[in-house]
């Protein structure tokens, strides 16, 4: 689903985030990706999310080289990618259904197409009660809940995080995952950028480990080979 051949990433300031990274992030698997403060996999998901380009190197997603999409291309490419940050990014003088309709609007949608994308999001992270709530009174959970319904709403193939449990505590954090395992479950490829050693190596799925942007080490924590 993801390839990364050779892929370097120097931002402006001489910074290598990236330097030669090869990997695969193979369909239909929920993966992990860790490594220290600055080992590049937030830049990783950039790239794949095309809000970064890469200095060389090349990368596939579904077979698709991003080097050879254009500006113009960007929106088309990213409706296929559904994108979780760690501070959820909501409008927070909209309410619950308006933020998760955003992607759905700029896409086109007509408006009962939405409201049926919508709830059948919000129901998918048990939200649907809230759909008239504005994000404020809601607790740090059920936001980040919002920010996973808006990124699904399109129903892409992929799905990024990045740190998306690391405001919660342990047991909401759990809850997150279930919910990343759930869309996992129904085809959907995952990639989840965490710091959360702890909670990974609870659940057995593939990890990859960035050092200094290179791939240091690829495989599972229970020690299980794929
Ligand atoms: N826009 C930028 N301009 C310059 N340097 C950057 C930029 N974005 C990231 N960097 C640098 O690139 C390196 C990798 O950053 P990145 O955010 O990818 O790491 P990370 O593994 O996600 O770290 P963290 O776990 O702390 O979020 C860091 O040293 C960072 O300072």
């Amino acid at each position: 689903m993801i390839r990364f051949d050779n892929v370097s990433k120097r931002y402006p300031g001489g910074f290598d985030a990236l330097r030669g990274l090869s990997l695969h992030v193979p369909a239909g698997q929920l993966t992990f990706l860790t490594g220290h403060s600055g080992a590049g996999k937030s830049t990783l998901l950039k790239l794949v999310s095309l809000i970064e380009r890469p200095t060389s190197g090349n990368i596939l997603i579904d077979g698709q080289n991003l080097n050879r999409v254009t500006r113009r291309q960007i929106p088309f490419v990213r409706r296929k990618v559904g994108i979780i940050f760690q501070n959820h990014q909501l409008l927070f003088d909209r309410t619950v259904f308006d933020n998760v309709a955003l992607p759905l609007i700029i896409a086109g949608h007509d408006h009962r197409e939405i409201g049926r994308r919508v709830r059948a999001a919000l129901d998918k992270v048990g939200l649907l009660k809230h759909e008239r709530a504005y994000p404020h009174p809601l607790s740090g959970g059920e936001q980040q809940r919002v920010g996973i319904a808006r990124a699904v709403v399109n129903r892409p193939p992929l799905l990024l995080a990045d740190e998306p449990t690391g405001n919660l505590d342990p047991e909401l954090s759990r809850e997150i995952m279930q919910l990343f395992e759930q869309f996992n479950q129904v085809g959907v490829t995952v990639l989840i950028a965490t710091h959360d050693i702890d909670l990974i190596s609870r659940m057995n799925h593939p990890i990859l480990i960035l050092k200094a942007g290179r791939l240091q080490a690829a495989g599972y924590a229970r020690g299980a080979a794929p």
